[in-house]
């Protein structure tokens, strides 16, 4: 099986838990396989919550109502990718850039379901660069207190160009290479007290309460 048919498969398993009015939406191409398998169902349910504008444009192109977040008072399941997640439920996010706003939805979601292909599952998080997103004037000093830290941040940039790549929330994001994330719930609180971090892609205080994990052999489900 391709990667791409292990991300299909947990996002078709992922309908299964859908539930409530107002369905929280993740970001990425795993998140895009949920996307188009929820449109199948999409009279079962009022609209959705987007964690970009990626996804917003998506869930509209299918017909699906997109929801402000100001104007919602609950939500039952937030379905989302991971960059990695280990057996605590943990995860790095950000690799898509939205982990914001992922963080925003998620924190006002009852529950957390991670959809994820079986490369995603690790023991020790960090092999994967920790995203962290900053207020653009403050990135350098940011980045000083992450070298702190023990990381390599780097400035990503827009594809193909050597300018800072821009967040829907007008901030930057440094990849922060080198941490062997050892206390994922220490870590995100630290990086959290840098002054100038928007937020950290690290989902460990709020991690993940159901797994779905695509392997050859089919889709794994672990419960935290
Ligand atoms: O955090 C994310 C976006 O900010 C994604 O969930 C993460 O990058 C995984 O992406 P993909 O499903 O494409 O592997």
């Amino acid at each position: 099986m391709t990667q791409d048919e292990l991300k299909q498969a947990v996002a078709r398993s992922a309908i299964a838990y859908v539930e409530g009015d107002i369905i929280g939406v993740g970001t990425g191409s795993t998140a895009n396989f949920f996307i188009d398998e929820l449109a199948k169902i999409k009279d079962r349910f009022k609209g959705t919550v987007a964690s970009s504008e990626a996804t917003a444009a998506r869930l509209r192109g299918h017909g699906i109502a997109v929801l402000d977040l100001n104007d919602v008072a609950e939500i039952a399941v937030y379905i989302d990718g991971a960059d990695e997640i280990n057996a605590a439920g943990a995860m790095i996010k950000g690799g898509g850039a939205a982990l914001t706003r992922e963080k925003i939805v998620a924190s006002v979601s009852k529950k957390f379901v991670c959809i994820a292909d079986g490369s995603k599952l690790v023991e020790t998080m960090g092999k994967f660069p920790l995203p962290v997103e900053v207020l653009p004037m403050a990135r350098n000093a940011v980045a000083r207190q992450l070298e702190k830290l023990g990381g390599q941040p780097k400035l990503r940039l827009k594809a193909g160009t050597d300018e800072a790549f821009v967040t829907d929330n007008g901030g930057n994001i440094l990849d922060v290479a080198g941490l062997a994330i050892t206390d994922p719930v220490a870590l995100e609180a630290q990086i959290n007290q840098i002054v100038g971090v928007i937020a950290v892609g690290l989902f460990a205080a709020r991690g993940a309460d159901v797994c779905l994990l695509g392997t050859p052999e089919g889709v794994r489900t672990l419960t935290y």
